[in-house]
């Protein structure tokens, strides 16, 4: 498994050895000892696959307030993304910043959000589907959003305001400045 930190030191890349042969490929998705190399000790609860069709997705930025917050362990089995994940963590010396990365299939890249960030991604392909496991049930009452395309937050994101396919919540979420729950 390979590790890179980014800027935020608590958002990790992590990039699993890829065994090749003539019928394809072996991969360990996921391997509880290998986080706990890295201080990830807390568990999985479930487990969410959703499928983009068009190019130009735009999904988040998502978090769940305590006592439901979620980590979150990101990868992509068809297609492409660009990830985004940005700090709210009151105090922390990198709030309101951000870390983008782009997943695909083919590299087998994954990202470890952790709890204190909003998450969101665009696709970059067709068909993408992206699967990730998370350490919190699905809470709607503590389900909350941040405006992905706020100036604010400065993210360059691949795709045009006007171009991007939206939720109808995701076109109505509050801005950085605006929020009143975070972390
Ligand atoms: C997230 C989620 C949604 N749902 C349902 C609610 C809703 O009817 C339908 C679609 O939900 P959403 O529109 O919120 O799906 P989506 O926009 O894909 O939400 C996801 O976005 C990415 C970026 C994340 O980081 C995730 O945590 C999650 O917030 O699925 C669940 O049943 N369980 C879940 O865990």
């Amino acid at each position: 498994m390979e590790i890179v930190e980014t800027e935020i030191p608590d958002v990790k890349l992590l990039t699993p050895r890829k065994f090749g042969d003539h019928r394809g490929f072996f991969v360990e998705t996921y391997n509880r000892k290998a986080l706990e190399g890295i201080g990830f000790t807390k568990e999985f609860v479930q487990d969410n696959h959703s499928l983009s069709v068009p190019v130009g997705t735009v999904r988040g930025l998502h978090f769940q307030l305590q006592p439901y917050a979620q980590d979150k362990l990101v990868r992509v089995v068809k297609g492409a993304i660009l990830d985004v994940a940005v700090d709210l963590r009151r105090g922390s010396p990198t709030f309101g910043r951000h870390v983008k990365a782009r997943l695909d299939a083919e590299s087998g890249r994954q990202i470890l959000v952790p709890v204190g960030f909003a998450h969101g991604f665009v696709t970059l392909e067709p068909d993408t589907e992206v699967i990730y496991k998370v350490t919190n049930y699905y809470a709607p009452s503590h389900d909350r959003g941040l405006l992905w395309n706020d100036p604010d937050l400065g993210i360059e994101w691949p795709v045009a305001g006007d171009q991007a396919v939206l939720s109808d919540k995701d076109k109505v979420q509050p801005r950085l400045r605006d929020l009143k729950d975070a972390f």
